[in-house]
């Protein structure tokens, strides 16, 4: 299965989205990346407005995933999960990044720039796409109760 990805920042993630955009274009797991901001590092766009684009786009059906950078990876999944439907989760270590799918079927990945190292970003970023949720497992059961509660 090939991934439809969007890709996004903030201006304190704009250098960290760079990098990872051009490793996702050559992955031959990703179909396509489209990126939905910001234009540059003096681009003031506020994360959430970037976030909430990149989550709406998914819940739209346009894309599968999403990977979003800020300062920390906290305030674009806070963001992200403002949307209905949505899971995004903010991961800096590799446990972490394998039980979003496995566990959270998480389609957002969100990372921080002021916190991890530019190989660590890119190295989870690259095995984040690897893992796919699996509907029979027993993480299914957590996930419905999540989306129970969305649909009170
Ligand atoms: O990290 C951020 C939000 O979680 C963002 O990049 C910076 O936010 P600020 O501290 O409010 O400027």
């Amino acid at each position: 299965m090939t991934l439809r990805l969007i890709i996004g920042s903030d201006k304190a993630g704009y250098d960290y989205k760079e990098i990872v955009k051009v490793d996702l274009e050559s992955n031959d797991l990703v179909a396509s990346v489209v990126d939905v901001g910001v234009s540059s590092d003096a681009d003031a766009t506020s994360y959430p407005n970037v976030a909430i684009e990149a989550a709406e786009r998914i819940a739209r059906g346009e894309a599968d995933r999403a990977i979003l950078f800020c300062g920390t990876g906290l305030g674009v999944a806070i963001s992200a999960n403002k949307v209905k439907g949505i899971r995004a989760v903010t991961a800096h270590d590799s446990f972490s990044v394998e039980r979003s799918i496995l566990s959270n079927d998480a389609q957002v990945l969100c990372m921080g720039q002021r916190v991890v190292g530019i190989e660590l970003a890119r190295r989870l970023a690259k095995e984040w796409l690897t893992y796919t949720f699996d509907p029979t497992s027993h993480s299914q059961a957590n996930v419905d109760d999540i989306c129970a509660y969305e649909g009170r």
